[in-house]
């Protein structure tokens, strides 16, 4: 990425956790990419942005990302790409849905955008979400993919970044065995 090494900036900026966590999925694991903290800063987020849009060549008429990790994230990888900045939000059902207001237009190409690829389930939804309104998507864009190459979605998946982070199902999870407090970030 552009001379930028993501995961030192997870680190300075504070935004890799170690401990016990309950992740999106419902699975546990030793660490935690928290990556508002890290996107709270304007300017790396925009460094992230450009790198992230640097790993697609075809045109996209907009980017989406499922909130709330992904909307700063299609925000700063939409700039740099010039497109638009989509994202869809949880609909309270365990899926995804477009943001009221925010058009797809029928046959648009969108590039779908993700901080962290655990099992991919969140990034899905929000693809989901724009195909139903008439999208296509032509690629999904990650910072980091740590689903040890689980993650497919039917178009080129890339990230700036692949991580070897152990996850657990909650009855094989030897930090729980430990005792070891549960923490939901
Ligand atoms: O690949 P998955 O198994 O879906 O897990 C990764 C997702 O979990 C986090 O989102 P989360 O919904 O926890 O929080 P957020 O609202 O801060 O984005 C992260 O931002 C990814 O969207
Ligand atoms: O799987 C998750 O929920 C998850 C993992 C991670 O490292 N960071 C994050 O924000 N979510
Ligand atoms: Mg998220």
């Amino acid at each position: 990425m552009g001379g930028v090494d993501v995961l030192e900036l997870y680190r300075t900026t504070g935004a890799l956790l170690e401990g016990h966590f309950l992740l999106r999925s419902g699975r546990h694991s030793p660490k935690f990419l928290q990556s508002a903290t890290l996107l709270q800063h304007p300017l790396y987020a925009e460094a992230v942005g450009q790198a992230l849009a640097e790993l697609f060549e075809e045109p996209v008429d907009f980017v989406v990302g499922p909130a709330m990790g992904g909307v700063v994230l299609s925000f700063v990888t939409a700039k740099a790409l010039g497109a638009r900045a989509l994202f869809a939000e949880k609909d309270g059902q365990g899926g995804m849905r477009i943001r009221e207001g925010l058009t797809v237009h029928p046959g648009e190409r969108f590039l779908a955008v993700e901080d962290v690829v655990t099992t991919g389930g969140s990034v899905q939804q929000a693809i989901w979400a724009a195909e139903r309104k008439g999208g296509r998507c032509v690629g999904v864009g990650a910072i980091v993919d740590r689903s040890a190459g689980r993650a497919e979605f039917g178009a080129p998946f890339r990230a700036l970044l692949r991580l070897d982070f152990p996850t657990y199902t909650p009855e094989s999870c030897p930090l729980c065995q430990r005792g070891v407090p549960l923490q939901e970030v």
